[in-house]
């Protein structure tokens, strides 16, 4: 049996469809701003899809590049004007950051409700304590994945791998809040292998290529995988794979998200989605959720 391949483009598609199809009708063009420090080749593919899919929505995009050797003080004061321009709903510092930047400092100076990565200290205790916020990217997709194959997530097994405050705890967070019965393992874990197993429910987000294996999955369960690994091909180029060993990993899981494709795109979908709620906040009017 091969597993079903959750098509996250598509559902990102449509996503991206919703939030544009209410934007209109809200009569809202969201404000999204993008900060670069240095030139991180990782991240341009990145960068060049969030802009297009920006535009695509109908948003206002903007994006302001500095150079590597940009202060910190310097990056701290472009951070409050746009804090301070209403035409602006939402801010994303790209990270990482240059070692002489305190990546924690620039994330403490983001306004909160601008905050779309939902990385701020506020935002990460609301979403803790089930308050409403703004709730980090990657994690809202893995959810939304995962929704595709059980639409109520009530009293499954998740394994969370990883830990991470952009990834591992807020999809925790979100899985708890989920009534999912959540364990987070991580490099320390003893007998990591056995306890992925035991997942019905797997979202891999370490940032280790290929390092799941066939036997760490359960028979027929769902598997997200969050990792952007970019590896030689053996051929002089590189290409993407996952956390997750996905040719093995298929024949056993009962759905499983491919990389590219699956949840990368969900991850700018989600950016929009926070994107709009921050803009709906700043002009009194109500969120949509998606
Ligand atoms: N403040 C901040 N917030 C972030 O959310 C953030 C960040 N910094 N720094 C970099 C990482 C990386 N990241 C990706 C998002 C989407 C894709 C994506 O759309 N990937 C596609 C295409 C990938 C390709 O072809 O290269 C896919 O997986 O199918 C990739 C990577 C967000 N990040
Ligand atoms: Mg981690």
């Amino acid at each position: 049996m091969s597993a079903t391949i959750i098509d996250g483009k598509l559902l990102a598609e449509t996503i991206r469809q919703r939030v544009a199809d209410e934007a209109k009708r809200l009569g809202i063009t969201p404000g999204l701003t993008v900060v670069i420090v240095g030139e991180d080749p990782a991240s341009q593919v990145y960068v060049r899809n969030k802009v297009k899919q920006t535009e695509a929505a109908g948003f206002h995009g903007s994006e302001h590049r500095l150079p590597e050797s940009t202060s910190e003080a310097n990056l701290l004061k472009l951070v409050q004007t746009l804090n301070n321009d209403p035409s602006v709903h939402g801010i994303l510092v790209q990270l990482p950051l240059p070692d002489h930047i305190d990546p924690d400092l620039v994330i403490r100076t983001i306004d909160p409700a601008k905050d779309v990565d939902g990385f701020h200290p506020i935002n990460a205790g609301k979403l803790a304590v089930g308050q409403d916020s703004l709730v980090p990217c990657t994690p809202q997709g893995c959810i939304l994945l995962a929704k595709t194959v059980h639409p109520d997530l009530t009293g499954l097994n998740a394994v969370v791998l990883g830990r991470s405050n952009i990834v591992g705890k807020p999809v925790a967070q979100l899985l708890i809040q989920e009534s999912a019965t959540v364990t987070v393992a991580h490099s320390k874990t003893q007998d990591l292998s056995d306890v992925c197993a035991r997942a019905d429910l797997l979202v891999a987000a370490v940032g280790r290529a290929e390092l799941v294996k066939r036997h760490w999955i359960k028979p027929g369960a769902t598997v997200i995988d969050v990792g952007i690994n970019r590896v030689a091909d053996g051929l002089g180029k590189s290409r993407l794979v996952g956390d997750v060993a996905f040719n093995e990993a298929k024949e056993i899981a009962g759905a499983i998200t491919p990389v590219p494709g699956g949840v990368g795109p969900m991850t700018i979908a989600c950016l929009l989605a926070n994107t709009l709620k921050a803009a709906c906040w700043a002009e009194g009017k109500p969120a949509p959720t998606f």
